[in-house]
């Protein structure tokens, strides 16, 4: 039924609030959208109808359960009733009432099949009405948990870490129902993927018992710890050429290869890019003098391997610059100091924002800022307090902790403090801080989640020497050994870990934090693409088609409104996805709803919101596996959003 609006009493400002940015105002002048208010309000009438139910029966069932005294029960029978209660609520999350499941589990004398199978039967019963998008079956974890065993809290998250930047606040979130089954392994058949439940699948008892975090520790703990860092900046900032020079500085390359660079690019007219040649390997990369993709290289200081991501910095390049950012722990963010380079860099669009707030929006939060090409303004001091003015609090509402911040002043070029403390008597009448290689050496390791389920991200793929193939990638969280089994990416086949290799090197396991290559066998490679995730087969990884967000709503042209399709951005994965509800705008700092069911989002608005793919991903809560509930939103070669995962539909 629509609604009937008595219009000539409505106040249009509150109407329509949330839209200001976008509508007409004479006093403006400029801006004439009134065009897409008037459209806008035609999907609007077809879906309020369809949430305003969802809402009342949500609200209904509020009320229920905060009315509803728990019946008074034995001790043996009280066990039995929270048990029952936690598992529907595992499945059926908060859409039905306590009341309900109280008197459910009683009736059917606490049998979880019997309650489950009268609940979502009643459930069905009643949203069977049309709905506006097709539901897609998809086999997910947690709507079929079997074990009684209660779900673990989502180890070292802490909800209560000071927010930042675009990092929205929100309620306590109760932990996804992921089941551990990592020491109460189910023998029964394997690969059953009709069947969802962790514990279908089997793995030997040495896979399922082990102790990752010992294993660990009696493997790596003589031996350097390791980082990977993403080198980020505007097209041009001299990103490649600061790395080539600190790789050659360190003896990472031979003076040989650098003559040989040195010739070829001076035969070219190149030959200012002969540090950059190092990165930019391709014939392209070093014709058009830029970096394409990520370039990949690794130093090692006095106390760490430092594994060296040059990211791309020209704007058509910027998915392979997050693909490369996902595996990153920290960032060194570059910028030209040379007058109007810096400015066209950070002011006018360039990508020196763009790329500092999606390293961070991906989970960066210690960066080095590289104040490059120094020399090109006779090392000005005043120069390089300039920038470092306006970088600061750029990147303190960027998210950044000022202590996790560090600025120095640079040349790529003729290597100035780059390895060794600066000589150049312009620099050092004013500057005595760190050198580049120091700043490394002094970024902090970070926590990785060794002892949580398998969670590796697949960034390549590609043909093996041997039988199976490969694919390569970065263990998120949890270990994996050789001989192991794992679930493949949506499709969840198994597959068997034949060999695993790390820089090169053959391991017998490898741990959360590693970028490493796994030979597979046992799969079809066609189930495989970049982006999917493998997990452990005893707690797989939740795979959906729907999900809630809640999202930092960046610079934007043209507001977000319902069905607006955008690039969904998830570890390596790129998949086309639609906006599919405006659940409501919430306030950045509390993290309280301001308004429910939004009409549309404008720049830097802050909202949850309903995404849809069309075909099924694997995906995280942020709450409970952090390194997995990230996504960013892009549209037509721009960053519209970031958020996080609230929700798995
Ligand atoms: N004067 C001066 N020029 C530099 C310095 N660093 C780099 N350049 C020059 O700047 C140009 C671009 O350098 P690159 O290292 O290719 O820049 P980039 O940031 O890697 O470029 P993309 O990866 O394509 O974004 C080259 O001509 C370099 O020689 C520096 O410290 N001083």
């Amino acid at each position: 039924m629509s609604r009937h609006r008595i219009v000539r009493t409505m106040d249009y400002k509150d109407e329509y609030d949330d839209a200001q940015q976008w509508l007409y105002d004479r006093e403006r002048g400029r801006q004439s959208i009134s065009t897409f208010i008037s459209k806008n309000k035609d999907i609007k009438e077809e879906g309020e109808h369809d949430e305003d139910a969802e809402d009342e029966a949500y609200e209904k069932a509020r009320r229920d359960s905060e009315s509803f005294q728990m019946p008074e029960l034995n001790e043996m029978d009280q066990a039995k009733l929270s048990s029952c209660v936690d598992e529907v609520r595992s499945v059926v999350g908060d859409t039905v009432s306590e009341r309900r499941i109280v008197e459910t589990s009683m009736k059917f004398d606490y049998d979880i099949q019997k309650i489950l199978d009268e609940i979502l039967n009643g459930e069905i019963k009643k949203s069977a009405k049309p709905t506006l998008r097709p539901k897609v079956p998809v086999p997910i974890a947690a709507t079929t948990v079997k074990s009684a065993s209660k779900p673990p809290p989502p180890a070292k998250i802490s909800l209560k870490e000071p927010r930042r930047g675009f990092e929205i606040a929100s309620p306590k979130l109760p932990s996804s129902p992921v089941v551990s089954g990592r020491n109460s392994p189910v023998e029964v058949g394997e690969g059953d993927l009709s069947r969802t439940s962790a514990s279908l699948f089997k793995v030997s008892k040495d896979q399922s018992q082990r102790n990752a975090q010992q294993l660990y520790e009696k493997e790596r703990s003589d031996q350097k710890s390791h980082i990977h860092m993403i080198v980020i900046g505007h097209v041009d900032a001299g990103k490649s050429t600061l790395m080539g020079h600190l790789l050659y500085d360190t003896g990472n390359v031979s003076q040989r290869v650098m003559h040989k660079h040195e010739q070829e690019s001076k035969k070219l007219g190149k030959q200012s890019f002969m540090y950059a040649w190092v990165l930019d390997e391709t014939g392209e990369e070093r014709a058009r003098g830029i970096t394409m993709d990520v370039g990949q290289s690794r130093i090692e200081t006095k106390t760490k391997i430092v594994t060296l991501l040059d990211a791309p910095g020209h704007k058509d390049f910027i998915p392979n610059m997050i693909s490369g950012a996902t595996q990153a722990d920290v960032a060194l963010l570059v910028v030209d100091a040379t007058r109007g380079e810096f400015e066209s860099g950070f002011e006018l669009g360039g990508q020196t924002r763009e790329h500092a707030i999606l390293v961070r929006s991906l989970g960066v939060n210690q960066l080095g800022v590289v104040i490059n090409k120094l020399d090109t303004v006779g090392w000005s001091q005043q120069r390089f307090t300039e920038i470092v003015t306006k970088l600061k609090s750029f990147l303190k509402q960027a998210g950044f902790k000022e202590s996790d911040v560090s600025f120095t002043p640079c040349s790529g070029l003729t290597g100035e403090n780059l390895t060794k403390t600066a000589q150049e008597t312009a620099l050092t009448s004013w500057y005595s801080g760190r050198h580049l290689l120091d700043v490394i050496e002094n970024f902090k390791i970070p926590e990785r989640a060794i002892d949580r389920p398998l969670r590796m991200s697949v960034s390549d793929i590609y043909k093996g020497t041997g039988s199976g193939f490969c694919i390569s990638g970065r263990v998120e969280t949890g270990m994996i050994c050789v001989n192991d089994k794992v679930l493949v990416g949506a499709s969840r086949e198994q597959a068997q870990v034949k060999s695993l290799t790390m820089d090169e090197f053959t391991q017998t396991s490898v741990f959360a934090g590693d970028q490493i290559s796994v030979t597979l066998a046992g799969v079809d490679i066609n189930n495989i693409t970049v982006g999917c995730i493998i997990s452990d087969p005893q707690t797989p990884i939740p795979v959906t088609t729907r999900f809630q967000a809640r999202i930092i709503v960046f610079s934007v042209k043209v507001p977000i409104t319902m069905g607006f399709p955008v690039l969904l951005h998830h570890q390596s994965l790129i998949e086309p996805a639609v906006v599919c509800k405006l659940t409501a705008s919430i306030h950045k700092s509390t993290g309280e709803v301001v308004k429910k069911k939004p009409r549309c989002l404008g720049s830097n608005s802050c909202a949850l919101v309903e995404l849809e793919t069309s075909r099924p991903i694997c995906i995280e809560r942020y709450a409970d596996f952090k390194e997995l509930g990230r996504i960013m939103l892009r549209v037509a070669g721009v960053t519209i959003a970031a958020g996080m995962v609230t929700k798995i539909r």
